[in-house]
């Protein structure tokens, strides 16, 4: 809850940033394309609402999903705790195909981290996730997150991946839910 799941979709679709940006209720959709070398790219984002009371709906949004982006806030170690609980979550319910990324928000709050990357790298590691240090506020790493998801939902087999994988003029659609 807080960690900016909004905001890193805000800021990769529509390229804004909001200071006071509102909590989400149950969920919110977002799309953008992404155009790689060897292929075009549409996510379909599920911005899941990150309080408790939302929890059992998570599962509808990352069964099919072809990735998931869970984002922990590096000036909490509270986020970071959740965060793993999700990592786990999605092990052991999500498709086994599913690209997984762990990404350490807010890093332009350094004064108050209580996350050390290395520790958020290490449990990536230990999870075939890949690590990714973001602000949503500076869009640091904001499209290099979503690239390199693209690059690696380009490599798994479409079909076998999302389940609900269109292919239309050689475009590739990828379902894609944070956490
Ligand atoms: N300094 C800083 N603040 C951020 C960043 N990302 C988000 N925030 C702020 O953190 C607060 C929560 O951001 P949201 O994007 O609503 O977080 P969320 O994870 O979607 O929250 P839920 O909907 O409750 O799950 C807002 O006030 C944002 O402005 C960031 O990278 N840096």
């Amino acid at each position: 809850m807080g960690t900016g799941k909004t905001s890193v979709a805000l800021r990769f679709v529509k390229g804004q940033f909001f200071e006071h940006q509102e909590a989400t209720i149950g969920a919110a959709f977002f799309t953008q394309i992404l155009s790689l070398p060897e292929a075009t790219v549409k996510f379909d984002i599920w911005d899941t609402a990150g309080q408790e009371r939302y929890h059992s709906l998570a599962p509808m949004y990352y069964r099919g999903a072809g990735a998931a982006i869970v984002v922990y806030d590096i000036a909490s170690m509270d986020t970071f705790v959740r965060a793993k609980k999700w990592v786990e979550e999605l092990k052991r319910k999500a498709s086994p195909n599913l690209v997984m990324a762990l990404v350490a928000n807010k890093c332009d709050l350094e004064s108050r981290r209580e996350v050390k990357n290395e520790d958020g790298e290490k449990f990536s590691d230990e999870n075939g996730m890949f690590f990714m240090e973001t602000s949503a506020k500076t869009a640091l790493n904001i499209n290099e997150l979503f690239l390199e998801t693209a690059k690696r939902l380009t490599k798994v087999s479409p079909v076998q991946q999302s389940g609900m994988n269109l292919q239309n003029e050689g475009r590739k659609t990828f379902s894609c839910c944070f956490g």
